[in-house]
């Protein structure tokens, strides 16, 4: 007999039908309070669960005495209590690397926008205001040959820094708890303290993982730290940052802008302050979503959920005390 699992994102048929030829599928296109029922019910059976974004802690693994295996198809894994998992020897896999360069063009992306007022040009010219010739009121500030300030120097990091450096001619910083001696061999990065990078880095590119380290690391002090001039982008995790320190930071001129692709609640209200403020870019937290991307990281989870629940070591095991 097959094994019970659950997909609980829409994926692609080939996809859906990879899985199916070693389980037997509980398949969800996506969760909600209609479906929260049968999702439960199929969790007492379940020896596997494939997603994004599910909270999979001890309340939930409650629920779901069988799971063997919990495959995020994301490469942060902040909605896992991996010690929680780990102690119930069930595994955490997640999908690394293949999204590195599809949301470093991301993030390069929201500093030219940010920095060149590109949606806010956009909007003037389609609102017929481009009356006149641009005077200084509408100009940006440049990206090539400033300071980058990159704190979270892994994967991603490195990307953005290759596109900095080869690129942009930019000068490099970096902030992580540890040295990262190829990037600084490779694109001339410095590390530096994080107080140093925010005083120092015209551009301050936030890509660490969400932990409670990470929790509010970009706060009120850091703020007041950076230039005036500085432009602050936030690729991470909403809650990396104080948003409401960054939302007081933009209104009071601590910082020129922000270009932001997460939020501490996703989707954003609305009504949020930072969405009225001209000088703010937003994405709805699209970093890695392009089709080429969104496909092989659901391939590269449904690898890791297959080879897990077949009783072998996943390619990307988050978790390898369980093995
Ligand atoms: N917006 C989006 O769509 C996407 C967002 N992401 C986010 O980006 C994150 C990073 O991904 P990836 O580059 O693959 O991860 P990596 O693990 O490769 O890099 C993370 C870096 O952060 C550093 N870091 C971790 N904790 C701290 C800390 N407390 N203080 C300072 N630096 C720290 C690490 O260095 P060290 O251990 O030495 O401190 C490491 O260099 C993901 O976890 C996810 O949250 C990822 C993909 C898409
Ligand atoms: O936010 C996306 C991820 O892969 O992590």
């Amino acid at each position: 007999m097959k094994p019970k699992v659950i997909i609980y994102k829409k994926v692609e048929s080939t996809i859906l039908e990879y899985v199916k030829e070693a389980c037997d599928v509980f398949y969800f296109e996506h969760l909600d309070a209609d479906n929260m029922a049968s999702f439960y019910e199929a969790l007492k059976d379940a020896k596997g669960l494939f997603g994004t974004g599910l909270k999979v802690d001890a309340a939930l693994l409650e629920k779901a005495p069988n799971l063997k295996i919990v495959s995020n198809v994301s490469v942060g894994y902040d909605n896992l209590d991996v010690p929680a998992l780990t102690h119930r020897g069930v595994m955490a896999t997640n999908t690394p690397d293949v999204l590195n360069e599809t949301v470093a063009d991301t993030m390069i992306g929201l500093m030219l926008a940010t920095a060149r007022r590109i949606p806010e040009l956009d909007h003037m010219v389609k609102a017929g205001k481009w009356t006149a010739h641009m005077t200084p009121a509408q100009f940006g500030v440049d990206v090539h040959h400033k300071t980058l300030g990159i704190i979270g120097m892994g994967r991603i990091g490195a990307a953005i820094a290759k596109r900095a450096h080869f690129g942009f001619g930019m000068n490099i910083l970096y902030h992580n708890r540890s040295r990262n001696v190829e990037v600084e061999n490779t694109y001339h990065a410095t590390y530096c303290s994080l107080d140093e990078l925010c005083q120092e880095a015209d551009f301050i590119c936030l890509m660490v993982p969400l932990s409670p380290q990470t929790t509010k690391l970009i706060g009120e002090r850091e703020f007041r730290l950076m230039k005036k001039t500085a432009i602050f982008v936030n690729g991470s995790r909403g809650t990396t940052v104080d948003e409401e320190a960054l939302v007081l930071a933009l209104q009071e001129g601590e910082i020129l802008a922000a270009g932001l692709d997460v939020f501490v609640q996703e989707p954003v209200d609305p009504q949020h302050p930072l969405l009225s403020m001209p000088n703010v870019v937003t994405l709805p937290h699209i970093g890695s979503a392009t089709l080429e991307t969104r496909q092989a990281m659901a391939r590269f989870a449904a690898e890791n959920f297959v080879t897990g629940i077949q009783g072998n070591r996943p390619p990307a095991l988050v978790n390898p005390e369980v093995i």
